[in-house]
């Protein structure tokens, strides 16, 4: 029996560290096949032009949305990677989507598994502690703060402490530097730290009586993201409209 066509890719931001790490996955797994390597100075063309199915956006915080409508507009199923994509941007992409009811578009904040399931574990342990705040530490070569990732644990993380009756953490701070106590997102106190050696980290750190607990992961490499990034371009095509988060892909 023949196996099918492999699925036609498009990478955005081709050259960037994680665009060349995806075009190395696309071009070595068996059922993917890139059709495009479009860098900032290239047309957006080329993914048509070259029959793109999935384009893959790994760019910039500040051309990520323009890239996504060209591609809905184009029927082209996107997964996207990069960063800084709040709820208002989130309601523009299923306001595009409405007119292209066949086209998927995922928005994954982070494509590794265990960030992911860093992401659950956060999410479960949230309504049993008294205080929650998020730490997030990345390489120096970020152009944003908080990270996509720590926005969405703490969108979740307040969510689920929302849902369980939980006030706000404890806080008797009344005099403080700027940016001593973070950011706050949602409720939850977020922490950057940017450094040398660093790829992508993050903690989220509960309290309770006597207890602390810390759920931590560590991307050591961006090859940690691309089993995430097969596995979305793999199930794009069959999920039409908006998804946000690999959570259901893995079926969390
Ligand atoms: N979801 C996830 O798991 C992950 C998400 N990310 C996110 O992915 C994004 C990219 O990160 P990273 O690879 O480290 O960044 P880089 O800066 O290394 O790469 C971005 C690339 O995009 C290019 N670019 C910028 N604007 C455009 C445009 N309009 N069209 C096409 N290409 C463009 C840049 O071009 P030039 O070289 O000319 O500047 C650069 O090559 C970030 O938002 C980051 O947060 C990163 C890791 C994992
Ligand atoms: O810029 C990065 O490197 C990363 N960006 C994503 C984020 O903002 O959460 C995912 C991962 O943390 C790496």
């Amino acid at each position: 029996m023949n196996s099918p066509a492999p699925i036609k890719v498009g990478v955005l931001g081709a050259r960037g560290r994680m665009g060349s790490e995806a075009v190395r996955a696309v071009g070595e797994a068996p059922d993917t096949e890139l059709v495009a390597a479009v860098n900032r100075e290239d047309s957006l063309d080329a993914l048509v032009s070259e029959g793109a199915q999935v384009a893959v956006e790994l760019t910039h915080p500040d051309s990520v949305l323009d890239n996504i409508r060209f591609c809905v507009d184009n029927g082209i199923h996107v997964v996207v990677g990069t960063s800084g994509l709040g709820t208002a941007e989130l309601d523009q992409v299923r306001s595009w989507l409405a007119e292209r009811p066949e086209v998927g578009v995922l928005v994954a904040p982070n494509f590794a598994i265990g960030a992911v399931l860093s992401m659950r574990f956060a999410e479960i342990a949230a309504p049993f502690f008294d205080s929650v705040e998020i730490v997030e530490l990345h390489h120096p070569k970020k152009a944003d703060a908080p990270s996509g990732t720590a926005a969405r644990t703490a969108q979740v993380v307040s969510q689920a402490r929302a849902e369980a009756g939980r006030g706000p953490s404890p806080d008797a701070t009344t005099k403080e530097l700027d940016g001593a106590r973070g950011a706050d997102v949602d409720g939850v106190r977020v922490h950057s730290v940017r450094m040398t050696g660093l790829v992508a980290h993050q903690e989220v750190l509960f309290g309770g009586e006597d207890e602390t607990l810390t759920v931590r992961h560590d991307s050591y490499d961006r090859r940690s993201f691309m089993p995430g990034v097969l596995l979305g371009i793999r199930e794009i095509g069959s999920r039409p409209g908006l998804t946000v988060g690999l959570e259901s892909l893995l079926g969390l």
